[in-house]
């Protein structure tokens, strides 16, 4: 058992007990608990990435719901002490949950929270940075002149790559994806591949609409193109970024191959998970093509990087912060408060997870109803009609 972890508690008195295993943004979520009657309880303790005997030492004896982090283990282990504890509630502080088996949370008929939406722009937005950052070798430019290297303007310093009129791929026209895809289209006039199990229709008629205006103001008129394959946008684009989920289906979605296949002068950005692609391929590969360039925000061994990666000056890196603005993150601590806290109170489940907006509004009550609950159908929880 781990040693009891360090906690700061608020509204002591409350009926409910909810954990939060990290300190996160913002007041407005530990008010939301505490004005429900919630005894709020938050690990202060250092250490970054907390272990399951941590947190089972969090969860102590009762329990009615716990905000957890993308980095922990949540699966049979912590399901189970969550249930002995008396608890239903868990969130994800985080729109991606592979780090949850969720068998194993419907098996204790506990509630699996996550905050899709709220996190989807600037998430994309930091995808957008990468790929130009990337394309116009920011990073190295930037640590050249701190070297004091720079002696004068020269034809060939720091050439990079136009982004105007190339060809942007999207694996994972999502929520995130399809943002992205829309701001290096309207942004750089670049035109669009993009690879997806199911058609992003809306992404689709966006950029339509874009040619059109450009077209009828005497430009030339972006394109778009949905690829039969996955491959055929690799092939194609000359930026491309990769916004899937991390299943079994993704694991090593681009590897040695894969990459092989890719332009020599390409730019491939990863926000999605780390796992998404083979790392050690990667580095062979950055290694192999020094015109070749990545953006990385995630990792296959986070918080590790694979032999090499940081070595290399074609690659770059930084921790995880794609979800990183004030307004996100205090966002998806409010959503992730709001699913643990509705499922406490019996709230049914909002009808539209990617219409967040109404729990976001801090000037009115949010709807008395959980955010997103990504197995409400297996619990058989009701939705809301608002
Ligand atoms: N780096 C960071 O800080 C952040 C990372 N993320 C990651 O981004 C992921 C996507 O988030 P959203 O866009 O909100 O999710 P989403 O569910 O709206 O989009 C994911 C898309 O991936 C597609 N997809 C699934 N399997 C696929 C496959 N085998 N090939 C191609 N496409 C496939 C789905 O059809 C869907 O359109 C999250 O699951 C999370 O892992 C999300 C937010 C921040
Ligand atoms: O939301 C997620 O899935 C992240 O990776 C962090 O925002």
């Amino acid at each position: 058992m781990a040693k009891p972890v360090s906690i700061e508690v608020w509204n002591p008195r409350g009926k409910y007990r909810v954990v939060s295993t990290k300190p996160m943004p913002g007041t407005r979520w530990i008010n939301l608990l505490i004005e429900q009657d919630c005894r709020v309880e938050i690990c202060t303790q250092k250490k970054t990435i907390l272990s399951v005997e941590d947190i089972i030492a969090l969860i102590g004896d009762k329990c009615d719901g716990v905000i957890g982090q993308l980095t922990e283990d949540w699966g049979e282990t912590l399901f189970s002490a969550l249930s002995r504890a008396g608890g239903k509630a868990f969130s994800n502080m985080a729109v991606g949950y592979n780090n949850v088996d969720v068998n194993a949370a419907n098996k204790y008929g506990v509630a699996v929270g996550n905050t899709p939406g709220v996190l989807t722009e600037t998430t994309a937005e930091l995808a957008a940075s990468l790929s130009v950052s990337a394309a116009r070798r920011i990073v190295e430019a930037d640590e050249f002149m701190r070297a004091g290297l720079y002696d004068g303007w020269l034809p060939n310093l720091f050439v990079g790559n136009l982004l105007k009129g190339q060809t942007v791929g999207v694996i994972g026209a999502g929520r995130i994806g399809s943002a992205y895809a829309r701001m290096m289209v309207e942004g750089f006039k670049m035109n669009l591949i993009y690879y997806d199990l199911y058609q992003a229709t809306r992404l689709e008629k966006f950029v339509t609409a874009y040619a059109e205006f450009l077209k009828a103001n005497g430009e030339q008129p972006v394109t778009w193109k949905r690829a039969a394959s996955m491959d055929e946008v690799l092939r194609e684009a000359d930026v491309i970024s990769l916004h899937p989920i991390l299943d079994k289906t993704t694991y090593h979605l681009v590897n040695k191959e894969r990459l092989a296949i890719m332009k020599k002068e390409a730019v491939l950005v990863n926000c999605s998970r780390g796992p998404v692609i083979d790392e050690v391929a990667l580095v062979e590969h950055l290694k192999q093509n020094p015109m070749f360039r990545v953006g990385l925000d995630v990792f296959e061994d986070e918080p590790y990087m694979k032999p090499g990666l940081a070595d290399l000056k074609n690659a770059i890196v930084v921790p995880h912060i794609a979800s990183a603005s004030k307004w996100t993150r205090e966002g998806m601590a409010t959503l992730a408060a709001l699913n643990v806290l509705g499922k406490i109170k019996g709230y049914p489940i909002w009808s539209d997870p990617n219409q967040v907006e109404p729990f976001l509004n801090e000037n009115v009550p949010p709807p008395a109803a959980s955010p997103s609950i990504v197995n409400a159908k297996a619990l058989g929880l009701p939705v809301s009609r608002l």
